[in-house]
Formats: structure tokens, sequence, C-alpha cells
């Protein structure tokens, strides 16, 4: 398998190790399940759990046993963090609180997770003259342009105003007091930070800022692997809705327009900027699906649809029902009114296309979660509540 990879110029892949912090979240576990079954990459995988991951870190019979290395760390405060950085040939920084109902109600916990947490693994590549692929997000571009003009305005169709560009589309976010803006704006200052790093000191890096990357493995079902009364991001929030046969909350009238991509298809371009460094290094990517946009309600209708496809129960009758952002986020809240990513950069420099469809991507998402959740919620309903 090793010795016949080339990159995408037809040089041989030479086998690196990775460094990758918050490998055992959502992306890090595709990511190294990726590593694990496709290339010769040794991963040194860092995080404060590895739930995620555990079915590659055992048992010991796995083809790649002795590649993947798990060190359960937290990078706001072990000293071995410098060291592992300098034993890796490149660092992947996937480390953040990346939920939105953290960032207006623990503002700060965001910003030093998003910001201030990151400074070490930057100053440690810089300094060390490692390669950095650091993980931002589509949430810098915050708002369109667009939807400052009149709603009846003709320019809202024309693309301009709307689809977002990584060398040119400014980043727009509301007041300090919606706190909301919190993690973009700390996703920002690192941005800007990793690029006066290599404008000034030649660090080698890559940015990249996924556009909701969906699929199994993503966040938890509260009440079951994760808080009764945590909220984590869409995908999950309606998974767990179907899942208990609630309706599914839609927030401010659902009518925020979102790009849904399938990990598996992400996880693909993440590998090219792996293998791919002098393609790949002094770049922001936006990596997303601009064919699969929705509304948050279009969202809420299809995954009720597919999910009685895949468990075979009838929707409910009523499906969804309205709940304003204070109730449902609280004090602070707001909102990325549309997000299409534009595809130029990337296609350019990586060739890289998305492919699966919004309905293939939760077809498979979904079944998914019947599978892995259905028995341990209806045990989770049954248990008699404590008086
Ligand atoms: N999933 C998406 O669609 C999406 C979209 C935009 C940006 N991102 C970015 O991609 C990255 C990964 O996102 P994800 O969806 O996999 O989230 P995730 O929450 O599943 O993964 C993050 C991981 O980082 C770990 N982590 C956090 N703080 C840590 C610390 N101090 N020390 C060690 N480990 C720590 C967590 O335990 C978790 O396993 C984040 O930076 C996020 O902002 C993701
Ligand atoms: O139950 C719910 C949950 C969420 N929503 C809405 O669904 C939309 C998407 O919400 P998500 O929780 O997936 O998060 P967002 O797309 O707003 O932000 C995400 O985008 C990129 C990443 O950086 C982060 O992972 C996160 O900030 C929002 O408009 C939200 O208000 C609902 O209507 N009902």
């Amino acid at each position: 398998m090793a010795s016949s990879r080339v990159d995408l110029d037809g040089n041989p892949i030479k086998p690196i190790t990775i460094c990758m912090i918050g490998a055992g979240g959502f992306i890090g576990s595709h990511l190294c399940e990726k590593l694990m079954t496709e290339t010769p990459h040794t991963v040194l995988a860092l995080d404060v759990y590895n739930d995620k991951i555990k079915h590659l870190l055992e048992p010991d019979t796995n083809p790649w046993h002795g590649r993947i290395n798990f060190h359960r760390l937290n990078i706001k405060h072990d000293s071995r963090l410098e060291g592992l950085i300098k034993m890796a040939d490149l660092t992947i920084n996937l480390a953040a609180i990346c939920t939105p109902a953290d960032y207006n109600t623990r503002p700060l916990d965001t910003i030093y997770s998003n910001f201030i947490d990151a400074l070490p693994v930057v100053k440690y590549c810089s300094e060390n003259n490692k390669r950095l692929i650091h993980f931002s997000t589509c949430e810098v571009y915050g708002k369109t342009i667009g939807c400052f003009l009149p709603k009846d305005s003709p320019l809202r169709k024309d693309p301009k105003y709307y689809v977002l560009k990584e060398d040119e589309s400014p980043c727009i976010f509301g007041s300090i007091e919606k706190q909301r803006w919190s993690y973009a704006c700390a996703k920002q200052l690192i941005e800007r930070l990793i690029y006066a790093e290599g404008a000034e000191n030649g660090l080698e890096f890559t940015i990249v800022r996924p556009f909701n990357w969906i699929g199994p493995r993503m966040d938890f079902i509260p009440g079951v692997d994760g808080p009764s009364e945590g909220v984590p991001r869409v995908l999950a929030c309606f998974s767990n809705n179907l899942l208990r046969r609630e309706p599914l909350k839609l927030v401010d009238g659902g009518e925020s327009q979102r790009t849904f991509i399938y990990i598996k298809d992400a996880i693909e371009a993440v590998l090219l900027m792996i293998e791919n460094p002098a393609r790949a290094n002094g770049h922001i990517f936006n990596v997303g699906n601009p064919n699969n946009e929705v509304t948050v309600r279009q969202l809420g209708e299809m995954m009720t649809q597919v999910y009685s496809k895949v468990s075979g129960e009838p929707p409910l009758e009523k499906a969804t029902i309205d709940v304003s952002s204070k109730e449902f986020y609280g004090e602070g809240y707001d909102d990325s009114d549309k997000r299409i990513p534009d595809m130029t950069i990337i296609n350019r420099q990586l060739g890289w296309n998305p492919k699966t469809s919004l309905w293939d991507l939760l077809e498979s998402t979904l079944t998914y979660q019947h599978r892995t959740y259905a028995e341990a919620i209806k045990k989770v309903i049954a248990k008699p509540v404590a008086s």
C-alpha cells in the first residue's frame, strides 16, 4: 500500500508522523480512521477523551497497531505538548469548544479555548520549524453582506453578496453584546496570528474553514453519551428529537441557511492537504459542499423523512415546533444567515470536489444514529424518574 502512493504531482509520498490535537473528537476520529486504513503515516493522538477512537486503539491485532498512539492530555496545562510537536513532522490542531450553545453562555471558555490555548501550538510549530494545519471555521465570515440589503432588493440574488471567498469576503460579526460571535472572533484572531507567523517568521501553515461537516460520531446524544441538559450541534439535536419521537425545535423559524457536507468527503480534502504540502502551504481553504444548501426547516423536514425510512417508524403528525433563540440558547445568541463556500481555491490547488448529496449523507448518518442509539434511548425513556 505504502510504496505505490503518489502525491498530486506524481512524487512518492513518504510516511510522516502527525501530532493530532483534538484527535478524539468528531473530525479527529474520522481523520485518524482514514490515516490508519489508507496511509502509512503515524499519528500521535492527543485529547482529553478517546471514546471515539477506541476502535482504532484496540485491539492489538489491528493492522495499524503501533502507528497510532494516544496521549491523554489537556493542552491548557501539559508540559508534554512541545515535545510531542517536536517529535512530529506535522501538527494538526482540532482542539476547540465549538458548539454554539457555549458561545454566549461560556464566552470566556470559548475565547480561551479557540485563541489562548492555541497560542502555544502555533508558537511551538513556528519555533521548531514544524508545519501546522489549523482548524478554523466558516463562522469567521459571520453574516453575509446581502443580509443588510432591503428584503426585496434584487441584489440579494447576486452571488457577489453572499458567496464566501477566502481572499475577498469580509468578516461580519454582530455587536459585543451578541456573545455568539466570541467563537468566530477568537478563530479570526488565531487565523491572523498564524498568517502573520507565516509572513514574518516563515511558518508553514494551512488553515481549514469547515462548512458544517456532518456524519456519524458528531457530538453526543443528550442523556445517553452526553449531559441531559447539553445542547449539541443541529445534527445531534435533531437526531435526539427523532430518536425520542419529539418534534424538532426550529430556532427563530428555521430560516437560516446552511450547506452541509458529508464528513467522509471533507476528510478526503484534509488528506490532500496533508500529502501535498507544496500546494497547501500558505493557503486558507473553504471545505464545504455548495450544492447541499437548505434552510434549517428544510433540513428538519428531510431528516424526518429519512429517519422514518431507516427506522421504519412513521413520522409524528407535528414533526417540528418553533422556538425563539432566546429560549433555546439564551441571551446574546445571533446567527449566520447563509453560508455558501466559494470552491475556487481548493479546486485549483488540490483538485478537490465534494461528492455526496444531502439525502445520501443523511441516510448513512441516520442509519448509524438509529443503530447506535435507538435501544439506549428506549432504556433511558423507560427508566422511572426519581421523585
Ligand atoms: N464539525 C464542523 O462542521 C466544524 C465546523 C467548523 C469548524 N470546526 C472546527 O474543527 C475542529 C474540530 O471540530 P469537531 O467537530 O471535531 O469538534 P469536537 O468537539 O468533536 O472535537 C474537538 C476535540 O478537541 C478536544 N479538545 C478540546 N479542548 C482540548 C484541550 N484543551 N486539550 C485537549 N483536547 C481538547 C475535545 O475533547 C474534542 O475531542 C474545531 O476546531 C472546530 O472549531 C468544525
Ligand atoms: O435544535 C436545533 C439546533 C440548531 N438549530 C439551528 O440550526 C442552525 C445550525 O446550528 P448548528 O448547531 O449546527 O451550528 P452553526 O451552523 O450555527 O455553527 C457551527 O458552524 C460551524 C462550526 O464552527 C461550529 O461547529 C458551529 O459554530 C442554526 O441556525 C441553529 O439556530 C435549530 O434550529 N434547532
